[in-house]
């Protein structure tokens, strides 16, 4: 990316719609701006002007045009954000027009985002944020991303990049003044202790896994021996076929998946191909995925058919505690008289019941009890990890002082590439592909 490029971008949505957002930023934003509509207006202000080709002087659109000089803008340059008509021929032409000037061209995913970040205006977990934000699917998740995007993460890793200058500060005192025994000795032995109180804090984080849970959905697998009702469920709950269902033992052979938004839950319910003995290839291969995806899963329905004498889960899935549900209550004698909660997929009762379960359940894993987790994603997890091996160790060191004081930069490299403030090339790129372009 040479960010002498003035880059343009379509910011709204692909498609036709009744305003359309374009956004230019770059060096020449002022004058490909001054050629369509015949000067700047007021920094920030929104003024409606007339936009027209600057090669033929033929009328393109009306529409609003806002000026941000830089630095005070997204970018950090110079941008400008025209508010067109929506239609595809409309933004079509505008975005031509503003191409024939020199040193234009389209803008990249994610580039203006990450043109932000090379001026200093945000940093990368604010950037995961923005993306996470832009992705979110539920109010939970929406508010999540928010508060990452407003600096939640940066607040703690500043917080413990300057723990960590402060040990490896006296870690080097205690090498400086390493022909004065006790002077050295108990220099490192405030080191360790700040180190000490700092890996606690981290593990902790480590600990919550609610924040990522919450980035990608609370995840529930449908299990259960064939023609339980699995797919019938999916259906009912999603309130669409999106599963075939027919009295066919092995019908469901791939995972099929929907998400959910479950009063502001993300949740993400799998139907799988059903449990049994024998069956061919296919049906084996459908098997083998169900039982995968339960494992990983954070909540499994083993699911049963209450007119049909049941087999009990295979050991693996019992392993996981699921919670068991009787389908087909519709045609049962009685009630069962089992713990499992009786529903029938086919008239609905019981439904209502269950998916109370199901929001408990996800709400028990997505909410996090005190203060929101700072790891919203693996790559936050991958980082605090290896910082806090790093500070293990430092603890644990007794030889050379200079080996362990090593270990306490270990440790602010991974904190630091938390908000990307150093080292960071390549984090780059797998962060800011994630981007739609015009972000
Ligand atoms: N009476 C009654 N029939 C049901 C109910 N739920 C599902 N069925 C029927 O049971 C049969 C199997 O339903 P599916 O949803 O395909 O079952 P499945 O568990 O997905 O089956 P496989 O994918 O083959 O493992 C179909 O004929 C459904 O109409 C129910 O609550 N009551
Ligand atoms: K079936
Ligand atoms: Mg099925």
């Amino acid at each position: 990316m040479k960010t002498t490029d003035t880059i343009i971008a379509l910011a709204s949505g692909q498609g036709r719609s009744a305003i359309a957002l374009l956004r230019i930023s770059g060096p020449a934003t002022g004058d490909v701006v001054t050629a369509l509509s015949g000067g700047l207006p007021e920094p920030r202000y929104a003024a409606l002007r007339r936009l027209t080709d600057p090669a033929t002087g033929s009328l393109l659109d009306r529409g609003l045009v806002l000026w941000f000089p830089a630095p005070a803008s997204f970018t950090g340059e110079d941008m400008a954000e025209l508010q067109i008509h929506g239609g595809r021929a409309v933004t079509a032409n505008v975005v031509n027009a503003s191409l024939t000037w020199p040193g234009v061209r389209l803008a990249e995913p994610g580039e203006f985002a990450s043109r932000a970040f090379e001026n200093g205006k945000l940093d990368l977990s604010a950037v995961e944020g923005l993306a996470d934000l832009i992705n979110a699917e539920t109010a939970a998740q929406a508010k999540q991303a928010l508060t990452q995007a407003e600096g939640s993460l940066r607040t703690h890793a500043s917080d413990w990049r300057m723990r960590l200058l402060r040990a490896q500060a006296l870690a080097e005192a205690s090498i400086d003044f390493s022909d004065e025994d006790d002077v050295a000795g108990d220099a490192m032995a405030q080191a360790k202790g700040e180190a000490a109180a700092l890996l606690e804090e981290l593990t902790g984080e480590l600990q919550k896994r609610s924040g990522e849970r919450l980035r990608d959905g609370f995840r529930i697998v449908i299990a259960g021996p064939p023609n339980a009702g699995k797919s019938s469920l999916l259906n009912a709950i999603a309130a669409r076929d999106v599963a075939i269902v027919s009295a066919e033992a092995g019908t469901t052979r791939d995972l099929v998946e929907v998400h959910l938004d479950l009063d502001g839950l993300p949740v993400i319910l799998t139907d799988t191909a059903g449990l049994r003995e024998g069956g061919g290839e296919i049906e084996s291969e459908g098997m083998r995925r169900a039982r995968s995806r339960a494992a990983e899963a954070d909540l499994v329905i083993w699911l049963i058919d209450a007119t049909d004498p049941q087999p009990d889960p295979p050991s693996d899935l019992e392993a996981l505690s699921p919670l068991p549900v009787l389908n087909k209550i519709d045609q049962a004698d009685g009630p069962g008289g089992s713990d499992a909660i009786a529903i029938s997929a086919k008239s609905g009762t019981g439904l209502e019941r269950l998916l109370d379960v199901l929001k408990d359940r996800a709400g028990e894993g997505l909410e996090a009890a005190g203060e929101p987790p700072a790891i919203t994603r693996a790559r936050h997890r991958t980082e605090i990890e290896a910082a806090a091996s790093a500070l293990g160790r430092f603890i644990e060191e007794d030889s050379a002082a200079e080996l362990a004081a090593e270990e306490l930069r270990v440790a602010g490299r991974h904190i630091g590439r938390l908000t990307g403030y150093i080292d960071v090339e390549e984090i780059l790129g797998a962060i800011f592909g994630e981007f739609c372009i015009g972000k």
